[in-house]
C-alpha cells in the first residue's frame, strides 16, 4: 500500500515556463474495473432537463461560481510517500484503513443502471449521440489569449504584484487575530480581484490563463508553506551579516516578527519575502534555474538567497530543519504545519506516518466528479470529457468517481452542460466512498444528517435509484438554498426532503441513518491554502466533540430497529473519530453493535479511515452499527 503509480496529467502542450522542482502530484488515475453492467431500469427522471416537484421547487437557479483547477503545489517536499496500513489512535487502538476491494465490494450493489434517455446537448447519455463540437466551448484548450505586450509591463511582470497583494489580505487578516471567517473573506476577495481582472476587456491588463495558473500556485504554495517558508526567512535572516551591518535591529524590515500586526508595511515585507524564498526554493525555470525575482532590493535579496536554491543544496537546507529539538515543532516547521497538529499526527501515526501524512496535506488535491450512474456511465464522461480536450480517468475506489486533470484556463465545472444537466457533480472521492458505505438501496428511508450543499444527498439518491425516501437536516439555514437547489438540479424533489428542525430528524424512522459530522476538516487541508492556520485545538476538544456526540446521539434515536446507523467525519484526529466511536458504544451498546465491514469483523471492524498518504484521497473517518431488534430504547429514551 501506499507506493502508487500515478498517471500524470501534464502534457507538453500546456507545459509551463515555471515548474515545480518535483513532479506534480496528479489524481491517481488507475481505472477501476469495480463498476458491474447493470441491466437497465427506471432512472429518477425520464429525461434530461425535464422534472416535475410535487413541492413547487422548480425554479431556475443557476450557480454563478466557478472553479478552476488550480495546480498542484509546487513543493519539493512532494517528491516521496510511505505508506501505513493503518492509523493508530492516541488510545493505542488501530482503524483498519479500506482497501480498494473493500470500497469495491461495498459498492459493487448499488451502482446504478445506464439509462437509455438521450441527451438534447451531450453524447453521455445511451445510446451514444455523435459528439457534439458546439458543447466543447467551455472547456476545450484555447489558443493563449492575444496579449498586446506592453515592453514597460511585460506579461510576467503583472503577476507578482497581484500575488503579493493577495498574500499582505491573508497575512493581514490572519495577523489581526480575526476569527476565520475573515481569513476565509479574504481569500474570497483576493479570489474575485483575479476573476475581475481576468475578465476585464482591455487585453493589455487582462491576465492570460498562464499568468492565472501561476498567481494560484505561489498564493497556494506560500500559504500551504507558510510555517517552512517563515523559518528559513528567520534562519537567513539570524545568519547574515548583511542584516546586522545595514539594517542593525530593525529586523522588521524583513517582515519579522511573525505577529507583524500593527504596521502594514511589515506585513507587504513579510508578504514579499515569503514569496521570494518560495520561488527561490521550491520553482525552476526551464533551463532549471530560479526564476527571477524582480520585486526585492538587492540586500534582502543576498540575505534571502543564503537559503536558496543556488544559496545551498537541498540536503543542506533539510539539514537545518534537523537542528530543531522539539519532534513536533521539526515536523511542525518542515512540513508547515500548526505545532499542535504536528504533535497529534506524531502522537497518532509515529514519525514516518506522520511526515508523510503532512507530504500529503500539502499536495492540491484534483478535482473530482461523481458520474450520476442513474443517466450515464462513467466511461462515457471520461470519455466525453477527452473529446473536449480536458484530461479525466477513473478514480481508484468509488466505482462513480472521475478526476479532471489540468487544462489551460482552469475547468469550470459549474459551467459544463454535464454538470448543469445532473449527469455530474462535483464531490471528493473520499466523500463517495461514505456514501457507498451506507449501503443505501432502492425503497430505503434514509436520513442525512449534516447535509450541507447537498453532495452526499445526491450520491445517496443514486443509489436508491429514484425509490424510496432521503430526509435532509441541515442547521446551517443559509445553506438550505443551495441544498434545493442542488435536490433541483439532481431533479431528485420527489426523493428528497428537507427537515425545518432537528425535532423533524429525530421524529423519523428510518433504515439508513448517516451522521455527517461537523469537524475540524483536518482531513481536507490540501483543499484551502489557509485552512490549517485557522484550525484551533481548543474549539476542537471544547466544542466540537461534545457536539459530534450530541450530533450523534440524536440521529441514533430516528434509526429503525435493524436499521443502520453511520457517523463520518474528513478528519484525520482520533479526538473525533476513535474516541467519538468508543464513547457511542461504551454509552449505547445495549441498542447498537457494531456493523463490520468485512467478515472477520473484530474490534474495530466497523471503522474505516481513508487516508491522504495511504490512498491518495481525503482524510475520511467512517463508523457504522445496526439497531439491535427489539432494544429497550435508552438512546430514545
Ligand atoms: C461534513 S459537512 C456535511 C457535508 C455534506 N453532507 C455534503 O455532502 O456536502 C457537516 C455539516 O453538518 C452540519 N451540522 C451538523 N450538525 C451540526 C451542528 N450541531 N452544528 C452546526 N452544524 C452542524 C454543518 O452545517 C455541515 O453542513
Amino acid at each position: 500500500a501506499g507506493e502508487r503509480t500515478r498517471r500524470s496529467f501534464s502534457s507538453a502542450a500546456f507545459a509551463p515556463p515555471i515548474r515545480p522542482t518535483s513532479s506534480p502530484v496528479p489524481p491517481p488515475s488507475q481505472p477501476s474495473s469495480a463498476t458491474p453492467s447493470t441491466p437497465p431500469s427506471s432512472p429518477i427522471v425520464s429525461s434530461a432537463g425535464a422534472s416535475t416537484s410535487r413541492r413547487g421547487e422548480r425554479r431556475s437557479f443557476m450557480s454563478s461560481s466557478t472553479l478552476a483547477l488550480s495546480p498542484p503545489v509546487s513543493s519539493t517536499t512532494t517528491s516521496s510517500t510511505s505508506s501505513s496500513s493503518s492509523t493508530v489512535s492516541s488510545s493505542g487502538s488501530s482503524s483498519p484503513v479500506l482497501e480498494p476491494e473493500q470500497a469495491i465490494a461495498l459498492s459493487a450493489q448499488v451502482d446504478g443502471p445506464i439509462s437509455s434517455q438521450p441527451s438534447p446537448s451531450s453524447s453521455l447519455s445511451s445510446p451514444p449521440a455523435p459528439s457534439s463540437p458546439s458543447t466543447a466551448s467551455s472547456s476545450s484548450p484555447s489558443a493563449p489569449p492575444t496579449m498586446t505586450m506592453d515592453p514597460f509591463r511585460p506579461a510576467r511582470a503583472a503577476v507578482d504584484p497581484v500575488v503579493i497583494n493577495i498574500l499582505v489580505t491573508i497575512l493581514s487578516s490572519s495577523a489581526a487575530s480575526s476569527p476565520p471567517s475573515t481569513l476565509a473573506d479574504a481569500e474570497r476577495i483576493a479570489n474575485k480581484a483575479i476573476r475581475k481582472r481576468m475578465r476585464t476587456d482591455a487585453p493589455e491588463t487582462a491576465l492570460t490563463a498562464e499568468e492565472r495558473r501561476l498567481i494560484y500556485a505561489r498564493v497556494y504554495g506560500v500559504e500551504v508553506l507558510r510555517a517552512r517558508l517563515s523559518f528559513l526567512l528567520e534562519h537567513a535572516v539570524a545568519q547574515s551579516s548583511l542584516v546586522g551591518r545595514r539594517f542593525g535591529p530593525t529586523l522588521a524590515d524583513f517582515g519579522l516578527p511573525m505577529d507583524a500586526s500593527g504596521d502594514p508595511m511589515l506585513v507587504v515585507n513579510r508578504a514579499e519575502c515569503l514569496l521570494a524564498l518560495y520561488m527561490l526554493t521550491e520553482e525552476v525555470d526551464g533551463e532549471g534555474r530560479p526564476p527571477r525575482v524582480d520585486f526585492l532590493d538587492s540586500d534582502r535579496l543576498e540575505v534571502l538567497g543564503a537559503v536558496s536554491r543556488e544559496g545551498m543544496t537541498e540536503g543542506e537546507r533539510e539539514a537545518l530543519f534537523d537542528q530543531v529539538d522539539d519532534p513536533s515543532e521539526r515536523l511542525a516547521a518542515r512540513r508547515s504545519l500548526p505545532s499542535w497538529l504536528a504533535a497529534r499526527f506524531l502522537e497518532q501515526l509515529g514519525k514516518e506516518g506522520a511526515e508523510a501524512l503532512a507530504l500529503a496535506l500539502n499536495r492540491k488535491p484534483p478535482t473530482t466528479l461523481r458520474v450520476n450512474t442513474l443517466k450515464t456511465s462513467r466511461e462515457k464522461v471520461v470519455q466525453e470529457l477527452k473529446k473536449r480536450g480536458v484530461p479525466a480517468a477513473a478514480t481508484k475506489y468509488s466505482p462513480w468517481g472521475v478526476t479532471v486533470g489540468d487544462v489551460e484556463g482552469g475547468f469550470r465545472v459549474f459551467e459544463q452542460d454535464m454538470y448543469k444537466l445532473g449527469y455530474v457533480d462535483l464531490i471528493n472521492e473520499a466523500s463517495q466512498c461514505v456514501a457507498l458505505s451506507t449501503g443505501a438501496k432502492p425503497y430505503d428511508i434514509v436520513l442525512l444528517y449534516g447535509a450541507r450543499k447537498g453532495a452526499k444527498a445526491l450520491a445517496l439518491g443514486s443509489m436508491l435509484r429514484g425509490n424510496g425516501m432521503i430526509y435532509l437536516w441541515e442547521p446551517y439555514l443559509r445553506q438550505h438554498y443551495q441544498l434545493r437547489e442542488a435536490i433541483r438540479r439532481g431533479q431528485a424533489q420527489d426523493l428528497m426532503e428537507v427537515l425545518p428542525n432537528v425535532m423533524a430528524a429525530m421524529r423519523i424512522k428510518a433504515d439508513v441513518v448517516l451522521v455527517d459530522a461537523l469537524c475540524s476538516n483536518t482531513g481536507a487541508l490540501s483543499h484551502h491554502p489557509s485552512m490549517r492556520w485557522l484550525k484551533n485545538e481548543t474549539h476542537i476538544l471544547e466544542t466540537l466533540v461534545p457536539q459530534q456526540r450530541s450530533d450523534l446521539q440524536n440521529a441514533a434515536r430516528a434509526v429503525s430497529p435493524g436499521g443502520v446507523l453511520l457517523y463520518s467525519t474528513c478528519s484525520l484526529l482520533a479526538c473525533e473519530n476513535q474516541e467519538v466511536v468508543a464513547w457511542f458504544e461504551s454509552t449505547f451498546s445495549g441498542e447498537f453493535e457494531p456493523l463490520p465491514f468485512d467478515k472477520t469483523g473484530g474490534p474495530g471492524g466497523n471503522c474505516r479511515a481513508l487516508l491522504p498518504h495511504v490512498h491518495g484521497v481525503d482524510g475520511t473517518f467512517i463508523a457504522r452499527w445496526r439497531r439491535k431488534l427489539g432494544s429497550a430504547g435508552v438512546v430514545s429514551g
